[in-house]
């Protein structure tokens, strides 16, 4: 059994790892940490693992990670594991980073646009980008992975294909998100105040949001030049799920490609890999549809009169989007199948 640690362990994306490797069949949590409550039985603030989770939360210690871990998820607000991670690293042990601190590989982009201070340029370049429908083979074997951003992995996991294959302009992209509010995460603030998110709909961080330099910094590198894409998150009143729904200009136009066209490419593309499912003509994927699950669905519209296809991608954030997504990397990183320990039809209704 490989042994894990989960730093952040009592918000979303940390509890939820909790919740999937609980089951996964190769590993044992060996330490939950929090940073704010060490000491107190982790039950004691989530009534929901009563009786399954008895352990009392430890402290942040790298001695004792060491001593009790060979692999560390840091499901962290961002600035943590940049501190962190180079220290784990140097303890020799495996770090799966669910923060954006080693996502961009440069380490101005990074301050730039998440206004903290970087990470060390020497561990930026050692941590691997785990978006592993696309870069997987990259991820197998290695000891340091930088887990996508929620929204980049709909984005991404929807464009990749279509610009890879050269059929859509890169430069005509629009990308429309949408999330539910556990992607704030499980601090409080105004915004997701319930008196402020329910019955409401709002756009946010417009052309500021700190996903932008990572969907930017993918595309380019599928595309061989650089994109730049407008991108507009807003806040939807339910839960979980992230809607991704992108519109770009089909390269020869009106009548080049056709939905089945798209649709072919994309099976091709994402052949073999469980997670991403591709629907048929004339169906569009909703939330609700992967919710709890690690699937990433996709479809397609493709319009005759503007040439334009509109790609409509969806996941649960905190799945997919966070721990789901780290635990397949972490899949990968050990040599397991990707699958391992994931393979849960999503919640219906
Ligand atoms: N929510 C989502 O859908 C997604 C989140 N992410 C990213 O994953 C990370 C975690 O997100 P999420 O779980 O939503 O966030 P939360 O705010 O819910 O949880 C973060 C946890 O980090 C712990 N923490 C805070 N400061 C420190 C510190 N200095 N050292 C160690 N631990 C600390 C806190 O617990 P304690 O006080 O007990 O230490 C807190 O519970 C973030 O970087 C987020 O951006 C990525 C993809 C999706
Ligand atoms: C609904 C909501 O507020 N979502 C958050 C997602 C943050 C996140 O996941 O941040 P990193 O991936 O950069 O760590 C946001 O839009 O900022």
């Amino acid at each position: 059994m490989v042994r894990v640690a989960i730093v952040g362990s009592t918000g979303y994306g940390g509890v939820e790892l909790i919740r999937l490797l609980q089951a996964h069949p190769q590993v044992e949590i060996t330490s939950v940490i929090s940073s704010s409550s060490a000491g107190a039985p982790i039950a004691e603030g989530f009534p929901h693992l009563t009786e399954i989770r008895t352990d009392a939360l430890d402290g942040v210690d790298v001695g004792l990670m060491k001593s009790k871990a060979d692999v560390v998820f840091l499901a962290t607000p961002a600035g943590v594991a940049a501190k962190l991670a180079p220290q784990l690293l140097d303890a020799g042990l495996k770090v799966i980073d669910l923060s954006g601190d080693f996502r961009l590989r440069s380490a101005a982009e990074y301050e730039t646009w998440y206004k903290h201070a970087p990470a060390d340029e020497a561990y930026l370049s050692k941590a691997v980008f785990g978006l592993a429908e696309v870069f997987g083979d990259r991820v197998r074997g290695v000891d340091f992975i930088s887990n996508p951003g929620c929204y980049p992995t709909a984005t991404l996991l929807g464009l990749v294909p279509a610009v890879k294959a050269g059929w859509i302009d890169p430069a005509t992209i629009i990308i429309d998100a949408k999330s539910g509010v556990s992607g704030a995460g499980r601090g409080l603030s105004q915004t997701v105040h319930y008196a402020e998110a329910n019955e409401n709909l709002s756009a946010y961080k417009v052309n500021r949001h700190q996903h932008i330099p990572e969907i930017e910094q993918t595309l380019s590198d599928v595309a061989g030049r650089p994109v730049v894409t407008t991108f507009t998150t807003h806040l939807v009143p339910m839960t979980r799920g992230i809607m991704s729904t992108m519109y770009a200009s089909i390269v020869g136009g009106p009548g080049a490609r056709s939905e089945a066209d798209f649709i072919g490419l994309y099976k091709e593309f994402y052949a073999g890999r469980k997670f991403v499912r591709v629907r048929p003509q004339g169906k569009l994927p909703a939330t609700k549809e992967v919710w709890g699950s690690n699937y990433c669905d996709i479809g397609f519209a493709v319009d005759s009169r503007t040439g334009r296809v509109t790609i409509v991608s969806v996941i649960d954030n905190l799945v997919k989007g966070a721990a789901g997504q780290a635990i397949q990397n972490l899949n990968l990183m050990m040599g397991w199948d990707e699958a391992t320990g994931l393979q849960f039809i999503p919640a219906y209704p």
